[in-house]
């Protein structure tokens, strides 16, 4: 019998804007098998985002979770926020390809989606590749990833 290695648990943030892709990729994340905790906001309110980023922040610290998805907007602002934290390593990615290579070589552990840029579809396209590709662990990129602090 094979083993199976269990699935990280992630969690799941946003702002105001990403309210409905966060359910969506949540709904797609928890079909696939993974365990989730979701932070918010609930719908109908305007939020900021430094203040999501930090509750995700804060939960990758204190576990269960290990992965983390931030939305909001753009991506730009939660993702600038999110890597002002000095554990977190925030990938903003608009396809599956960039989502594999922010795990493969930079050991990405929070993928950052634009809900006003990117279709439902392609955002879970790129958090499939981003949760079933493992960091290369190759010395350059372990090196430049220790290098990042
Ligand atoms: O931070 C952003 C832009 O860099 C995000 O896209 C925000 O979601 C956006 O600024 C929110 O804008 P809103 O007009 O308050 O909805």
């Amino acid at each position: 019998m094979t083993v199976q290695p269990a699935l990280p648990t992630l969690a799941f943030a946003s702002d105001h804007a990403g309210v409905e892709l966060r359910a969506h990729l949540r709904a797609q994340a928890e079909a696939w098998g993974y365990a989730t905790v979701d932070l918010g906001p609930d719908a109908g309110q305007s939020v900021d985002y430094p203040d999501y980023a930090g509750k995700l922040a804060e939960a990758l610290n204190s576990g269960p979770a290990t992965l983390g998805v931030l939305i909001c907007g753009s991506g730009i602002g939660i993702s600038i926020a999110a890597n002002r934290h000095a554990h977190i390593r925030a990938a903003l990615v608009s396809e599956a390809l960039s989502a594999r290579l922010a795990r493969e070589h930079n050991n990405a552990n929070v993928i950052v989606f634009g809900a006003r840029l990117i279709g439902p579809d392609l955002a879970a396209d790129a958090l499939k590749q981003f949760l079933t590709t493992p960091f290369d662990g190759g010395e350059r990129h372990a090196r430049r990833v220790a290098k990042l602090g």
